[in-house]
């Protein structure tokens, strides 16, 4: 039997709704062979890097090459990447071994206000990791601090967002519009020609820990399987829309997207 092979490259969230976990989750439920590359273990949900730990340049780049020499790699995405060295050393490694799709989330800072992505790391993120991206997801206010503009907080300011982040080398940028409370949930998505437009309706919870990771997952799962970008991010929307719609509260502040929700949906 064949099935398509992923990779995450990213942070654990110890507490299961985003990261590492969030990514293996959606591999599995996307029907593609899922494998991991951690980066740093997320043990905390507070503003500090108490409860962060980073991994070793030398481990990060062990689980990258077990993935790439002993099952091979479809498609990859990465996710938390917290320092320079980190984003420089994966960068490095990918561009030597990757033939596949690869999918970058420019995480930077979780649902639960941790910091995951250094201030000192951007540009090597936006220099050396975007130029070999199929696509980058950033939210709104990812694609504001990329940009280093004050905020981003309508539709037409997404479009010149993804415009002016298509200029640092990706094939396509999506701009994920979760965040802006005033509109549906709204995402664009460009390839330097056309923009498509993802829409569904917001759904009134706060339990959306992990809903990024899981949608970057899923574009990565379907791209692995061979989809064309458009469809990819599609599919995808589908997903990520049910697993928020079906989202877990655990009675204790902000809960999890539920990764399993298409589980016995066509989607
Ligand atoms: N309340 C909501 N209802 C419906 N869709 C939503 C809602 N919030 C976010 N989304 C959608 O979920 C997807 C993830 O977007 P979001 O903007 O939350 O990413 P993110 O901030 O990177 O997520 P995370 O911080 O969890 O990694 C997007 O398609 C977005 O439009
Ligand atoms: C290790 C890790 N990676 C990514 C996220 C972002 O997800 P969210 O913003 O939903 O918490 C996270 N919280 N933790």
């Amino acid at each position: 039997m064949t099935i398509a092979r992923t990779l995450t490259i990213a942070g654990s969230a110890a507490q299961g709704s985003a990261g590492i976990q969030a990514d293996l989750k959606t591999f599995q439920e996307r029907d593609v062979y899922g494998m991991s590359a951690i980066t740093a273990i997320v043990a905390n949900n507070a503003k500090t890097e108490q409860g962060i730990f980073t991994q070793p340049l030398g481990a990060i780049e062990a689980q990258i090459y077990a993935a790439f020499e002993h099952v091979g790699v479809d498609a990859l995405k990465t996710g938390m990447l917290f320092t320079q060295e980190i984003i420089d050393h994966v960068s490095a490694i990918v561009k030597e071994e990757n033939t596949g799709h690869i999918v970058v989330d420019p995480v930077m800072i979780g649902k639960m206000g941790s910091q995951l992505l250094r201030d000192d790391a951007i540009v090597a993120m936006k220099e050396q990791l975007f130029p070999l991206a199929d696509i980058i997801t950033p939210n709104t206010m990812e694609a504001a601090k990329l940009l280093e503009w004050e905020t981003i907080d309508n539709i037409e300011a997404m479009y010149q967002a993804a415009k002016e982040l298509h200029q640092l080398g990706p094939r396509y940028v999506l701009v994920k519009g979760g965040a802006l409370a005033d509109y549906p949930a709204v995402d664009i998505l460009y390839d330097g020609e056309d923009f498509k437009e993802f829409r569904s309706e917001r759904i009134d919870t706060i339990h959306t820990s992990g809903a990024g990771c899981t949608y970057a997952a899923a574009i990565t799962a379907e791209l692995a399987k061979g989809q064309e970008m458009k469809d990819a991010v599609g599919l995808a929307k589908s997903f990520v829309t049910e697993a928020i719609r079906h989202a877990l509260s655990f009675e204790r502040g902000i809960g999890s997207t539920n990764h399993a929700a298409c589980r016995n949906k066509k989607i």
